[in-house]
């Protein structure tokens, strides 16, 4: 008989993707605790409107720091702005030989938890997902379940000795190994029990590029013409400039051995009409969060891309002039939060 305790569940960020985390997690009977701004509330109930348009009421414990602490598995859902400075509030607490699973759009993180987080390298993994959520004033609406991708995100690195956390210098035995956690991850994926919404591959930055992509082609020029996705199709000359750049920007990478696998404009462009045909009717995260004077992961997105580029020598002037119009639409209308 296994006498071993169940497996518990750390997410960080209860936003809309970590809403329907929980809800995944509770229709599973795992547990599950949430770590939110305000460390003082000790649980936090929501509504949840599924795909199915079944609606939910739920409640999560928070801020339970020990049970953080001794996490199997750790998720952060928040925005790709918030990951470094969380992770470096929690260090001296989070365990050291669990999986830490990013899920997030936008890039930039690998390079800054190389620099900022080194002892934690072997614990890191990214989710690429296309599923979609949303909140509004009438809860968080679960829209689509997507497909997602995961892998670790440095693929040869092994566990730091200067890894020192709370678990550790209490001489704690870890009681489930990282694949438990891992089957424990990927269980939040099954539907019906069967058919695995999500993938583990070998080289996830593949599938990171390719979302960048689709993100920098959609959310910046949402925002431009305050539209929903579908109504991109009117600025096909505008979409088509872009296109050309994201692939000169591949194609660099690809030179310079950063990535394996090479991109046709044939791929990018069906990939791309594919998303705006399918999400025709949704607003873009981007222009989601400027309508709500949030902050936007431009900086993630276009960002990103313009600064590797000018490392690489490389000019995009339509991406840099749609960046620089999104910015000054910012500053036209400031985030409140
Ligand atoms: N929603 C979607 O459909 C999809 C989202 N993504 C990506 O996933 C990521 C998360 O998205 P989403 O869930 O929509 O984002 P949200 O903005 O809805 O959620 C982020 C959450 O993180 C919380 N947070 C921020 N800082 C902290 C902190 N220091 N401590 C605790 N909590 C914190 C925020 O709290 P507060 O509100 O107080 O700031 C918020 O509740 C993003 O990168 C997004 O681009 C990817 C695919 C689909
Ligand atoms: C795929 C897309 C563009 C769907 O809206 C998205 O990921 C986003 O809005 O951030």
């Amino acid at each position: 008989m296994n006498h071993a305790p169940k497996q518990t569940i750390t997410l960080i960020g209860l936003g809309a993707l970590g809403k329907v985390i929980v809800f995944k997690a509770n229709s599973r009977n795992l547990s599950i605790q949430a770590i939110v701004r305000h460390h003082t509330k000790m649980n936090c109930e929501y509504l949840l409107n599924d795909t199915d348009g079944v609606s939910h009421k739920l409640n999560v414990a928070c801020n339970d720091f020990e049970m953080l602490s001794q996490s199997d598995l750790i998720l952060l859902t928040v925005k790709a702005f918030s990951i470094i400075e969380i992770l470096e509030q929690f260090d001296k607490i989070l365990p050291c030989d669990v999986p830490i699973i990013l899920i997030n759009n936008g890039m930039g993180i690998k390079e800054q938890i190389e620099a900022r987080l080194p002892h934690r390298k072997h614990q890191f993994y990214q989710v690429i997902t296309t599923m979609a959520a949303y909140t509004d004033s009438l809860g968080t609406h679960f829209v689509s379940k997507g497909m997602s991708y995961y892998g670790k995100i440095f693929t040869s690195s092994i566990q730091s000795k200067s890894c020192m956390s709370f678990t550790e210098l209490n001489k704690k035995e870890r009681r489930h190994t990282e694949n438990e956690a891992l089957t424990m991850f990927e269980s939040l994926f099954l539907e019906n029990g069967e058919i695995s919404l999500i993938h583990r591959v070998h080289e996830i930055s593949y599938y990171q590029l390719e979302k960048l992509y689709i993100n920098a082609l959609i959310n910046p020029l949402t925002v431009k013409y305050q539209c929903l996705n579908g109504g991109l199709l009117d600025h096909i000359n505008e979409l088509n400039l872009l296109i050309d750049e994201i692939l000169l920007f591949h194609s660099a990478l690809h030179s310079s051995n950063a990535i394996s696998q090479n991109l046709s404009r044939d791929e990018l462009y069906f990939k791309l009409m594919d998303v705006i045909q399918k999400t025709q009717y949704n607003q873009s995260s981007m222009l989601q969060d400027f309508l709500a004077s949030r902050r936007l992961e431009i900086e993630e997105i276009s960002g990103y891309i313009l600064k590797k580029s000018a490392l690489m020598c490389l000019d995009l002037p339509a991406t840099q002039l749609l960046y620089e119009e999104v910015k000054k639409r910012i500053l036209r209308e400031p985030i409140k939060h």
